[in-house]
């Protein structure tokens, strides 16, 4: 009796629910699929059972509907550069969508990435600044070309012993990031096979981080029996959390620290108080995370092009700074940073945006009459991913064809106003400058110091800018092997 009870008044308030969104919501005027305006799983739809397909859907639904559409039950995707400006390089009144950075963050929930209010982040990004604004890159010429160009030189150097540039380009992007914040490699070029277990065991959890939560709260022992894939993740935490104690319990050993590490701008803040343990464990996670994947697959897609057109690889032995630059500048505009939308709230003084007046949410006196059902959203998101502004072709001629050549043209302005691989405005990437530092070290090592041909076959990608799939930053189904000839 009672389970038929609670049944009829569950259904019935999804009922009222789906009413709700499909005729009363403050967004119920926008175009897009029901299932979408119904449910945020219609988003989980395409990027689990479609494998990272959520972009190809999003990019099919704007042919359909035009530059505005309704992706979730309280989002507004655009396609509209005008609209990417308003929300994230003027959108000072906009916030980062807990909903989304909480799910995406669950492992590490207190790092700088996943801050949404904004007062907060401002005062990590303080914090942080400092260790990204130095010069001092010593270390990162030391394993770009000790350890990584001997690793291809030694261990893959005929047609028969191949590397996948993904893969050496993730070990090498991870072992750089982990020595140049922590002063303490994750020796990854060093692992046989460069495999690369950090982190393996929390990727792709988006849509189920009460998984990674229940995962967290048992005993490790346990996890690793359930989940082997967790161990690179379990040491890393626990490599962090061991230098964190003795950097304060004897902070003498600072001191001693090859370089200066991240710790030591966030366990001596000036003027805030010391951040927890585990704030600082949660931080080191995200500076891996940020500052591994992305600049790989820059790396990965110009190495892939430089191989690809002999042209493009003879310009850049010219040594000319600019044909340097404009070459990063196209790989930055392919690889994009991160592929996912990334969702900002509205705020009730947000102006319009890409001159929309968009409501920030349901209205108050809804809420105080108690009338709406469980779950209603009580804000709204808008969002514009990073492929529709690098390839608009109204600013960026032919946009699939990769070109470095377009950035020498007399006047970039507008391409460079709507190049956003670091996203813009208050929440841009704290490493941009760490990341150009070291997109021109490895390039300049790996075209002047090595001679690598790309070994085809029928499984090598042949361009990367299709088939793109969002897993929060871009992969590509395909990808492609190298050799180094002598
Ligand atoms: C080519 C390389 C890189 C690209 C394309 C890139 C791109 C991005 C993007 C798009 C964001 C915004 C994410 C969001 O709002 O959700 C971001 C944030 C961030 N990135 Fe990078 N990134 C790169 C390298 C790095 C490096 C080397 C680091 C250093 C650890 C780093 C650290 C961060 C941090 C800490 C944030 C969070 C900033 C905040 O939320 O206030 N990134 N990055």
């Amino acid at each position: 009796m009672y389970c038929l009870l609670f049944l009829y008044t569950a259904l019935s308030s999804l009922f009222v629910l789906a009413i709700y969104r499909l005729f009363f919501h403050p967004l119920c005027n926008h175009p897009g699929p029901i299932l979408a305006a119904l449910t945020h799983w219609y988003e989980a739809y395409h990027n689990i059972v479609k494998r990272g397909g959520l972009l190809v859907e999003i990019e099919r639904l704007h042919k359909l509907h035009g530059p505005v559409i309704r992706i979730g039950p309280n989002t507004l995707h655009f396609n509209d550069r005008q609209a990417y400006h308003d929300i994230y390089t003027y959108g000072s009144t906009l916030v980062k969508d807990r909903e989304f950075y909480s799910a995406v963050g669950v492992h590490a929930p207190q790092g700088s990435l996943l801050m949404c209010d904004p007062e907060v982040a401002k005062q990590r990004r303080g914090l942080l600044q400092p260790l990204f604004s130095r010069k001092a890159v010593m270390s990162l010429e030391y394993t770009i070309q000790q350890k990584f160009l001997e690793t291809l030189e030694n261990n893959y150097n005929s047609s028969s012993t191949t590397v996948s540039m993904a893969v050496a380009y993730c070990a090498l992007t991870t072992d750089i990031i982990t020595s140049y914040c922590f002063a303490k490699s994750s020796d990854i070029l060093e692992s046989p096979g460069l495999s690369h277990p950090i982190l393996r065991g929390v990727r792709e959890t988006r849509h189920f981080p009460f998984c990674v939560t229940f995962i967290l709260s048992v005993p490790e022992t346990l996890v690793l029996w359930l989940l082997p894939d967790f161990e690179g993740y379990l040491k890393m935490k626990l490599g962090w959390e061991r230098q964190i104690e003795s950097f304060i319990n004897d902070p003498e050993t600072l001191t001693m620290a090859e370089h200066e590490t991240v710790f030591h701008h966030l366990l001596e803040p000036k003027g805030q108080e010391r951040p927890s343990r585990s704030s600082l464990v949660d931080e080191a996670f995200v500076l891996v995370g940020a500052g591994s994947d992305t600049v790989g697959n820059a790396c990965n897609i110009g190495t892939f092009y430089a191989l690809k057109y002999p042209s493009i690889r003879q310009k850049l032995e010219e040594e000319l700074e600019e044909v340097w630059t404009a070459f990063i500048k196209e790989v930055l505009r392919f690889s994009m940073g991160a592929s996912h939308p990334l969702p900002r709230v509205v705020g009730p003084s947000t102006p319009k945006v890409g001159g929309l007046k968009i409501p920030s949410g349901v209205s108050d006196s809804l809420i105080q009459l108690n009338v709406l059902p469980i779950d209603v959203a009580l804000q709204t998101v808008v969002e514009m991913g990073t492929i529709f502004l690098h390839m608009n072709p109204d600013v960026f001629t032919d946009p699939y064809t990769f070109n470095p050549d377009r950035w020498l043209a007399e006047d970039t302005n507008q391409m460079m106003l709507d190049l956003a691989p670091f996203c813009k405005g208050p929440r841009i990437c704290l490493g941009l400058n760490l990341a150009w530092c070291e997109l021109y070290l490895i390039f300049g090592n790996i075209f002047r110091r090595l001679n690598l041909k790309l070994f085809i076959t029928e499984d090598t990608i042949d361009h990367f800018a299709n088939n793109c799939r969002d897993y929060f930053v871009p992969r590509w189904e395909k990808e492609y092997q190298v050799f180094v000839k002598s």
